[in-house]
């Protein structure tokens, strides 16, 4: 898979050279390729931004300098996605980090100010696919941290990336799981600052643990999610618990 990202500051991507998604990319998994999007401009300052039509606070960002990159980037006929990052865009969840790990091509691009010229998108998208996407609902300041966090989520999900595969079954929020969050996990020691492991644990029957562990994972989704209980285990009466 190809990735691109476009940004004014390529060097927050830097991360993507480390731990799992640096070794995919070591490897050939992932051809990922960080572009500076000041290289598309043509004046002396190099501006990305101007001031926005029927004004309001901040600056903009000017569409020609993405159009150029976008252009040089992605040549008539490419088969490739745009994902533009903004606190408005569609949210981001497993489904769609399943989806972009069997794209051929993605390309990612990061704003800042106030975001991206709206035409950017419009005009990309007479030429290729184009997902507007936010990761939560909270307000960052770019489009970096957003590409982080989703090339992280999709790129886990390609074969090789992941040493062993069946981790990503049991996984929260995997399309294969029954959408329970995960249950809690334990190592050794036993017994650590007065504080043990449930006995179950260490029983070694696989049966009990398996059900032990069911039953952890629907607790706590009913405590922290409900909303992504099966509805035969959701129950409506207001459980009064501790918050952990
Ligand atoms: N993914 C993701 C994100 C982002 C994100 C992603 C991309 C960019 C590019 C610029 N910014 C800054 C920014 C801040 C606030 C606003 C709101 N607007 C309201 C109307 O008036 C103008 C301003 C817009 C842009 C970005 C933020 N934030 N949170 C996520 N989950």
């Amino acid at each position: 898979m190809r990735v691109d990202v476009v940004s004014i500051f390529p060097d927050y991507l830097a991360p993507l050279r480390l731990s799992l998604v640096g070794k995919a990319i070591e490897t050939g998994l992932i051809d990922l390729a960080v572009h500076d999007l000041r290289d598309w401009t043509h004046d002396r300052h190099r501006t990305v931004d101007d001031t926005p039509y029927g004004g309001g606070a901040g600056m903009v960002m000017r569409p020609e300098p993405w159009g150029e990159a976008l252009d040089d980037l992605v040549p008539a006929g490419t088969d490739a996605r745009l994902l533009i990052m903004t606190p408005s865009g569609r949210p981001f969840d497993q489904r769609l980090a399943a989806e972009l790990a069997a794209e051929p091509r993605v390309i990612i691009a990061c704003g800042r100010y106030e975001g991206i010229d709206a035409r950017v998108a419009e005009h990309a998208a007479t030429r290729m696919r184009v997902d507007e996407v936010s990761i939560g609902d909270y307000v960052l300041n770019g489009g970096e941290a957003a590409a982080l966090v989703i090339i992280e989520a999709f790129a886990r999900l390609i074969p090789g990336v992941i040493g062993n595969p069946e981790s990503l079954a049991e996984e929260s929020h995997s399309a294969d799981h029954d959408q329970l969050l995960e249950y809690p996990v334990y190592t050794k020691p036993a017994a650590w600052r007065g504080l043990e492991v449930p006995e179950v644990l260490l029983s070694g029957h696989h049966g009990r643990i398996t059900a032990w562990r069911h039953e952890r994972a629907v607790e706590l989704t009913r405590r922290r999610r409900p909303e992504l209980l099966p509805d035969a285990e959701r129950t409506d009466e207001l459980e009064v618990r501790p918050a952990v």
